[in-house]
């Protein structure tokens, strides 16, 4: 492997890690030779058991990101676990649909609390681990409704283009500690998150008209720019954000 995408002796953390686009990016830093903990609510078995048969160190943590309570555990666990952290990936999101008139607050804080709030402090508990250890790369996933307003789904896009000037806040407060953040903002990917876009013959029709590549993304497709900014070839990158959308925004 090219020595600059080279993660081998690195440590990454992945939220969500179970599913979608965040076993993409787990599975990606582990081909690149990074060590991974796959941290969620439900079960990360698939993507540790990958991982290791590739011949890295996998552990699952559990935890639940809707609050912000398992924050400092997290970061605690994986030092425990497999002895340092390097890298962390926000990928665990929700989105909630309705129409703004009806919106509730249920699903306003429930989208905020883990996709904006559980973001900024698992970021400021891995960032206290970081300074002192000489740095690492924070990766926040954003989406195209960080650049684009999107329908029905109000706290979605606030929370992700909160993701958007808070990756840009905390790459200016700790770039001169040696620690990068950035985000990648997939396009449209074909998960659980859009499975009632998939569902919708008008909805699906609509998107796959607009994606100048002709088809829906794959997990797998996060994967290079995962590890381009997990790697050192990313090391003078800072606050921005990769779409990865087969060309969504170029049209
Ligand atoms: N699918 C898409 O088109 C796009 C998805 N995204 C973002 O990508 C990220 C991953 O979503 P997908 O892979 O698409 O969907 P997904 O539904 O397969 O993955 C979401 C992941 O977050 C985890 N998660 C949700 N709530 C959690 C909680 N309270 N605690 C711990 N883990 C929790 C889930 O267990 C799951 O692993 C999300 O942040 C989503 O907003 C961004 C842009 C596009
Ligand atoms: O527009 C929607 O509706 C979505 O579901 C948006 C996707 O989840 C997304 O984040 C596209 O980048």
């Amino acid at each position: 492997m090219n020595s600059l995408f080279d993660l081998s002796g690195k440590v990454a953390v992945v939220t969500g890690a179970n599913t979608g686009i965040g076993q993409g990016i787990a599975l990606a830093l582990a081909a690149a030779g990074a060590d991974i903990a796959a941290v969620g609510r439900s079960a990360a078995e698939e993507t540790v058991t990958k991982a290791r048969s590739m011949g890295r160190c996998a552990e699952i943590i559990s935890a639940d990101l809707s609050t912000i309570e398992p924050a400092d555990r997290i970061v605690k666990e994986t030092v425990d676990k497999l002895g340092r952290l390097d890298i962390l990936v926000n990928n665990a999101g929700i989105i909630r649909r309705a129409d703004s008139i009806d919106f509730t607050e249920e699903d306003w804080d429930a989208v905020i609390d883990t996709n904006l709030k559980s973001v900024f402090f698992l970021a400021q508990a891995a960032a206290r681990h970081m300074i002192p250890n000489g740095g690492g790369k924070i990766i926040n996933i954003a989406s195209m409704l960080t650049f684009q307003g999107g329908i029905r789904v109000p706290s979605y896009t606030a929370s992700k283009s909160g993701i958007g000037g808070l990756t840009k806040l905390l790459a200016n407060e700790w770039a001169a500690e040696g620690i990068n953040v950035n985000a990648i903002a997939p396009g449209y990917i074909a998960t659980n998150n859009t499975a009632a876009l998939q569902d919708d013959e008008t909805r699906n029709r609509q998107i796959m008209e607009r994606i100048p590549a002709g088809r829906w993304g794959r997990p797998k497709d996060l994967g290079g720019a995962a590890v381009f900014l997990a790697s050192s070839a990313a090391d003078y990158v800072q606050g921005h954000i990769l779409a990865v959308d087969g060309g969504w925004l170029a049209r």
